[in-house]
């Protein structure tokens, strides 16, 4: 039997309204209306924490054609996803195809979205849609299916606070012990140090991790304004206060700008793709990223011992930072892809040499 089509609205705070087909839960859902232009990488980018609270707009003509993997564990983490849930607060695609086909593939898009009562709205004029979130800037947006809710912006919450685990985790075993500031930090992180002779220790965003034994600190990823992290800020400037290597992905760059003194400021609509140029300053290197923010480090602002390592071709904006003379350094960009090139991933290993040499000079 064929299920009947079931109507929704996607309403913008502009005015636009615009109506498509239900996939996925039917129930209403608010948010800060995103676009990606990535053309594949959809249980990544879901699954990603740093899209918690955003109605994400994929420009991607045809989505849900290659399905969703079921799920594996890896050293009790997901083996495929980037957390253990959906994040975003609703899709919205051009063509929706129910029907899909994928070596690994067990379920449909809408189903999975069913599971975590996530709406979907297909039909819609996703290139037009993006040209306006590119006109006006990203826009506050709801998908309406029966009951009408409020509008609301995600970015005046504490969003980190609300993705990011309880507890204390440890993981692997190796030469190197690394600390893990989780924001909301995608799977592929923990996995990309997994790799890497690391014992790794997880903790909170909010965690005082300065009293622990540590060789090395990291900034995961994570949702929302990095200025709503000031726990995370305060901790990290006592960190920079000391000499241990200190890497940062994404919010963590941004939250490692905040710390150094300097300023962050919001895109006009962010970067949502797997295919953005950055350049490595001081050389004409090029290499494609991953991207999913909407913040960036004012590089303007930034304290006379830091400058910025990568520069974003597409519009020059900050795609990271370096201390001069510390061992301090990050991205703006995904190193670990998932989905994404796999280009930047040596940044892992750059960063776990500069943890080495650290301690050998400690040894000394
Ligand atoms: N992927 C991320 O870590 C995103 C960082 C921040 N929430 C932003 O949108 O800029």
């Amino acid at each position: 039997m064929t299920q009947a089509v079931k109507t929704v609205k996607l309403i913008l705070e502009d005015g636009t309204s615009i109506e498509g087909e239900s996939f996925g839960a039917f129930t209403s859902a608010a948010g800060e209306v995103v676009f990606s232009t990535a053309m594949t990488g959809y249980p990544e980018n879901l699954t990603d924490p740093s899209f918690a609270g955003q109605i994400l707009v994929l420009t991607t003509p045809m989505v849900g054609n290659y399905g969703v993997p079921g799920e594996e564990l890896y050293e009790s983490i997901s083996k495929i996803f980037e957390s253990d849930k959906i994040h975003i607060a609703g899709l919205v695609v051009n063509y929706y195809s129910e029907e899909h086909s994928h070596w690994n593939a067990a379920k449909s898009l809408g189903d999975w979205l069913k599971e975590y009562n996530i709406p979907g709205i297909c039909g819609v004029d996703t290139r037009m849609l993006t040209k306006k979130l590119r006109e006006n800037g990203a826009l506050l947006g709801k998908i309406v299916a029966e009951d009408d809710v409020p509008f609301h912006d995600p970015n005046l919450d504490n969003l980190v606070a609300q993705v990011s685990p309880a507890g204390i985790r440890h993981y692997g075993s190796g030469q190197h012990k690394i600390v893990l500031v989780d924001c909301g930090t995608k799977t592929n992180i923990i996995r990309c140090f997994l790799e890497r002779d690391v014992e790794l220790i997880r903790v909170p965003w909010d965690y005082d991790f300065t009293a622990l034994d540590y060789d090395g600190l990291f900034l995961s990823n994570g949702p929302g304004d990095p200025k709503m992290c000031a726990a995370t800020i305060r901790h990290l400037q006592k960190a920079l206060a000391q000499d241990k290597p200190i890497f940062g992905i994404c919010l963590g760059s941004q939250l490692m700008g905040l710390a150094a003194g300097g300023d962050t400021f919001k895109l006009k609509y962010g970067h949502r793709s797997h295919n953005q140029p950055v350049k490595l300053t001081g050389t004409q290197r090029c290499y494609i990223t991953s991207q999913n923010h909407g913040f960036a480090v004012d590089t303007a602002t930034l304290p006379a011992e830091w400058s910025m390592l990568f520069e974003n071709l597409n519009d020059g904006t900050c795609e990271g930072i370096k201390h001069q003379t510390k061992p301090f350094f990050s991205t703006q960009f995904h190193p670990e892809a998932a989905g994404g090139p796999e280009d930047t991933e040596y940044l892992f290993d750059d960063f776990l040499k500069a943890v080495a040499e650290y301690k050998a000079t400690k040894v000394k």
